[in-house]
This record gives structure tokens, C-alpha cells and sequence, in this order.
């Protein structure tokens, strides 16, 4: 079935509570049984899954594969990891594992089964090119996979993080709940702040933003779609900016949001596509990147719209 000659796993054990460990466990039995030679190299902490992934690409052997186990996180890291390395274009496998999974979510993979994907991962013959996201920050290039926040999103990446219950609820395989329901903690805590937009040489200002997400593909939060024109194939970034608005304006804007995606049309939502911009905001915000909290800074970040080779079986 397969021509490869070995896959090298990087595993998070800690993603999606558990629900990692549980699909290793079916996929180690599978290579076993298949004799599909592996290696397992498991993350201990936050950002070993870059330092793995960048020691993995140095060093591959011809015809190995590196197969991402995690959740978005992980994945975020491994492809930050291989990007730094010798040899950047090193396609990466990805088998969903986390809590939100919202990149396999806005690649439309959510729902195959991890057997079944890991067969379509192994006969592969040629990577498909998905768009990521590049942010140049003025000390560091950093790239996504899903979206980077500033704002409410982040504050409540920041506050689900920090919460006992979205353990409990993860365990329920409710974590879009445990996001909502820091969101509905955080919208009154959330403060509008100036932003400045420049994009294809205009320049867009902002006294009163609110929700900031430059995002690859419809989801953050664990499948809230804040952008349902976003696809990870089309060779651009999008832009969402939420003015802040309090009362029955917000609670309609944010049941259009959970229910419909018309809030894109509403005229405190402003929306772009582009293959490059610029936010600058000169206050202390939270950011978010791919669901793991930025540190709270004044943000100046030049988007550019990337690629990375997949071992993913997708269609645009
Ligand atoms: N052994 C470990 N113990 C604790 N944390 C770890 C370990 N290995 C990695 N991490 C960290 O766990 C965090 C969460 O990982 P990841 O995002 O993959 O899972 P998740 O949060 O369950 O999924 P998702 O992001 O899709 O919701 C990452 O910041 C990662 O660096």
C-alpha cells in the first residue's frame, strides 16, 4: 500500500484532552500490523513541536514522511518548526487530534476518520499546496495555519485557556461551548481600541475596533465562523474588523454570526481579501495565533498570504 519508507510522528499527547493518545493508539496498532516502520517523538511542552519539526526537516530521510498528531497548536508549531529549517518545504501529514481542530475544519477534512486518513496520507504520491498565513512582527516572522486575533477573540482565546470548565467541557466534546461561554464573560471587559488597516496602498482607520482576525479560512474558537468567505485556496488572506457595539446591536450581530454568516454584510463589519496587509494598533491588546494566546502588546504586523505542501488528500 505504501512506497514510503518511514513516518516520523510528532504526537502531543496532551491535545484535545486525551483524544490524541486514544487515535495513537489505533494508528500504532495499525503500522504494527501493517509493518509501516515509525518513529514517535512526543512533545513534553509548548514549543517542542517546533524544535522537533525544524530537527525532523534538517534531517529527513528521502521518501519519510513527518506526520503531525495534535490539535491546532501542534500543528502551528510543526509548521513554524519546518519553515525555520534547512529544507522549508517539507510537506507535512496532519492527522486532527486537538479540541478545536479548526484547521482541519476550514480544509473540510473534520470529518474523516483518522485510519482512513492516515491510508490516504500513506498512498499519497504528491503534496497539495495549502495556503498558511505569514505575520512578520517587527522582531519575528511567525506564520498560521488558522487566523491571528487581536481583541475580543483573543481575550477569549486567553480566557478559555485559563478556564477550569473548557477541561470539563472538552471532555463533553463541547469546547465550542467552553469558547461561547468565555465569550459571553469577556464582551463587557473587552475594550474598543484604534486600529490602522493598510492595505494594496490605502489606508483604513479604526477608533472603536473590537474583533480583529486576520484569518486563512472560515473558523476560530473551535467552528465559530467568523469569516464564511475565507478558503485556504485562493492564494489570499482575509480581514474581518467588529466595531464595538453593546446591547440588541451585538446580540443580533452575534446571532447572525453563530447562525448564518450574514453578520459579513453588516454595516459594523468590515471585510477584505488580499494577498498582503498591514495592522498597526499602538494599544495593549491580547492576541491570539491558531488558539494560543500572543502576548498582550501593541501589535504591528505585515500579513502576507503563504503555502506549505501537505500530506492532506483535500480539493480546493
Ligand atoms: N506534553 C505536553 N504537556 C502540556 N502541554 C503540551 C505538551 N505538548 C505540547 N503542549 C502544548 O499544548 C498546547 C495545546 O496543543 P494543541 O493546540 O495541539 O491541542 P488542543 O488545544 O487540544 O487543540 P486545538 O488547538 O485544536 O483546540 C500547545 O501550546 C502545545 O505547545
Amino acid at each position: 500500500m505504501t512506497k514510503i519508507s518511514k513516518l516520523e510522528i510528532i504526537l502531543n499527547r496532551r491535545a484535545g484532552n486525551g483524544e490524541s493518545l486514544r487515535i495513537w493508539k489505533t494508528i500504532k496498532h495499525f503500522l504494527k500490523q501493517n509493518n509501516i516502520d515509525f518513529q514517535i517523538h512526543t512533545t513534553q511542552k509548548n514549543g517542542d513541536g517546533i524544535r522537533i519539526a525544524k530537527e525532523l526537516a534538517d534531517n529527513l530521510e528521502p521518501n519519510a514522511k513527518i506526520l503531525v498528531l495534535g490539535g491546532d497548536g501542534t500543528l502551528n508549531q510543526s509548521v513554524n518548526g519546518v519553515k525555520n529549517s534547512k529544507n522549508p518545504n517539507t510537506p507535512l501529514a496532519y492527522i486532527p487530534a486537538g479540541s478545536g481542530n479548526d484547521f482541519s475544519r476550514g480544509i473540510k477534512l473534520h470529518h474523516v476518520k483518522p485510519l482512513i486518513l492516515l491510508q490516504n496520507i500513506l498512498s499519497m504520491k504528491t503534496p497539495r499546496p495549502i495556503d498558511i498565513g505569514k505575520a512578520i512582527f517587527p522582531e519575528q516572522t511567525k506564520y498560521f495555519v488558522n487566523n491571528i486575533g487581536i481583541g475580543l477573540d483573543a481575550n477569549t482565546v486567553y480566557t478559555t485557556n485559563h478556564s477550569k470548565r473548557k477541561d470539563f467541557l472538552n471532555k463533553m466534546k463541547l469546547g465550542t461551548l467552553a469558547y461561547v461561554s468565555s465569550l459571553v464573560k469577556v464582551i463587557k471587559e473587552q475594550e474598543a481600541f484604534p486600529l490602522t488597516v493598510t492595505t494594496d496602498g490605502s489606508i483604513k482607520k479604526f477608533d472603536q475596533a473590537y474583533i480583529v482576525s486576520a484569518t486563512n479560512h472560515p473558523y476560530f474558537g473551535g467552528g465559530v465562523a467568523i469569516d464564511p468567505l475565507a478558503t485556504p485556496f485562493d492564494d489570499k488572506l482575509d480581514l474581518v474588523v467588529v466595531n464595538k457595539i453593546t446591547g440588541m446591536t451585538f446580540i443580533k450581530l452575534f446571532s447572525k454570526l453563530l447562525t448564518n454568516g450574514s453578520h459579513l454584510q453588516d454595516e459594523n463589519v468590515w471585510h477584505t481579501q488580499a494577498k498582503s496587509f498591514t495592522l498597526s494598533s499602538l494599544h495593549d491588546e491580547y492576541g491570539q495565533m491558531d488558539g494560543e494566546e500572543l502576548t498582550p502588546q501593541e501589535f504591528e504586523i505585515n500579513f502576507e498570504v503563504s503555502s506549505h505542501p501537505f500530506w492532506l488528500p483535500v480539493e480546493k
